[in-house]
């Protein structure tokens, strides 16, 4: 039940109602992290750790819909994954985008955890039950969960279940969300800013690589402030900027060495989508095959890539009645279909040598 704000002539002056939620405790216990779901998870993190680390010469592939808003839709896709995860699984580590937390540039629909019925009401209480159970399911069918670190309090509900994050452009230089990815179990991929700044990225890799204290809750929803070690497996994401996309091998060389001069081991990210392709899903093969030649070319420091993509090509407007939404589309970037999907992913397993895993 929706509570009113206590009457104020100093706080709450643009509150309408307080909502409350369960304890992340609570949620998991409903929810359990099963052994399936738990190997998927860790395999998950030591396979991104290793990449990132040039322990294991194959490419990360961080690959699916710019956002789930169907948890039936997303479950469907991520059985296919499964299937052509296992094709690739020599040379590329492929795992699941399930975004579900969305940052948006003014407003707009905020995801499936915000506002899971598409409906404005922001039944979050749904939109956390949902997709935890999301993320089990999908970890059970042995695809890692690849996710966005947005709000301030989802980790404590979801992030036992996520085997690789990021920072999006818009918060990258946040600290806040600098402070939250450096208590993060997971690798962290941090996107360059909207502007197209590199250098924000690497400084939000070194923020995040140390401790801090930050407030939030524990699992029994208990208001904290939680300490931190630091996250090791910070890296950066090239997603193009307002200049442009910034795929390039000059982009690539600026943050390897922003990377080294920073002490850290160079591990870049390029992501095909965003202002890499202009949004236009059509130009999301040209970056990834320019990936692929670049790593032909023994530029080692790009160790992932990241592709929007979902069942049928492209993007819808949600529609006023709900029952014209077009199954398998994007409600919010366009994607890439299936089938173009899975011709990238078999194009990079030929295009790449055999890896040395975990050498
Ligand atoms: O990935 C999704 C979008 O690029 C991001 O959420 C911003 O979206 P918007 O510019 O449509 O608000
Ligand atoms: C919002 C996203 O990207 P960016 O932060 O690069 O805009 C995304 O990957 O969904």
């Amino acid at each position: 039940m929706t509570r009113q704000p206590a009457p104020s002539t100093t706080e709450n002056l643009n509150v309408t109602g307080f909502s409350p939620l369960p304890t992340p405790r609570e949620l998991k216990n409903r929810h359990p992290l099963t052994p399936e779901a738990e190997r998927t998870v860790l395999a998950g993190r030591r396979a991104a750790q290793a990449i990132l680390h040039g322990q294991d010469d194959r490419l990360l592939a961080v690959v699916g819909p710019c956002s789930i808003h169907d948890m039936d839709q997303a479950l469907a896709y991520a059985r296919r994954l499964a299937v052509l995860r296992e094709q690739v699984a020599d040379r590329v580590e492929v795992q699941m985008r399930v975004y579900v937390d969305k940052p948006r540039t003014t407003v707009g629909w905020r995801g499936f955890l915000l506002d899971p019925d598409l409906s404005g009401a922001n039944d979050v209480a749904r939109g956390l039950e949902r997709t935890r159970e999301l993320m089990l399911r999908v970890s059970e069918m042995g695809v890692p969960v690849a996710t966005e670190l947005l709000d301030p309090f989802a980790p404590q509900y979801l992030f036992d279940t996520v085997a690789w994050a990021c920072l999006g452009a818009r918060t990258t230089e946040s600290q806040t969300h600098r402070a939250m990815a450096s208590a993060v179990s997971a690798p962290m991929g941090f996107k360059n800013g909207t502007g197209g700044g590199i250098r924000l990225a690497v400084d939000a890799i070194v923020a995040a690589s140390h401790a801090h204290a930050f407030f939030t809750v524990d699992d029994d929803g208990q208001a904290c402030i939680v300490h931190t070690r630091g996250n090791p497996d910070g890296h950066v994401i090239l997603r193009g900027g307002r200049g442009g996309p910034n795929y390039a091998p000059q982009f690539v060389r600026e943050a390897a060495d922003l990377m080294s001069a920073a002490g850290l081991t160079p591990a870049v990210m390029v992501d095909c989508s965003h202002a890499n392709s202009g949004s236009d899903h059509t130009r999301q093969s040209l970056v990834w095959r320019d990936v692929l030649q670049q790593r032909q070319a023994g530029v080692s420091a790009i160790r992932g890539v990241m592709l929007e993509s979902n069942e049928h090509p492209g993007k819808q407007a949600i529609p006023a009645d709900l029952s014209n939404l077009r199954p398998g589309v994007s409600i919010t970037d366009a994607c890439v279909g299936w089938s173009e999907t899975e011709a990238l992913l078999l194009e990079a397993h030929a295009a790449l040598e055999p890896a040395a895993v975990m050498r």
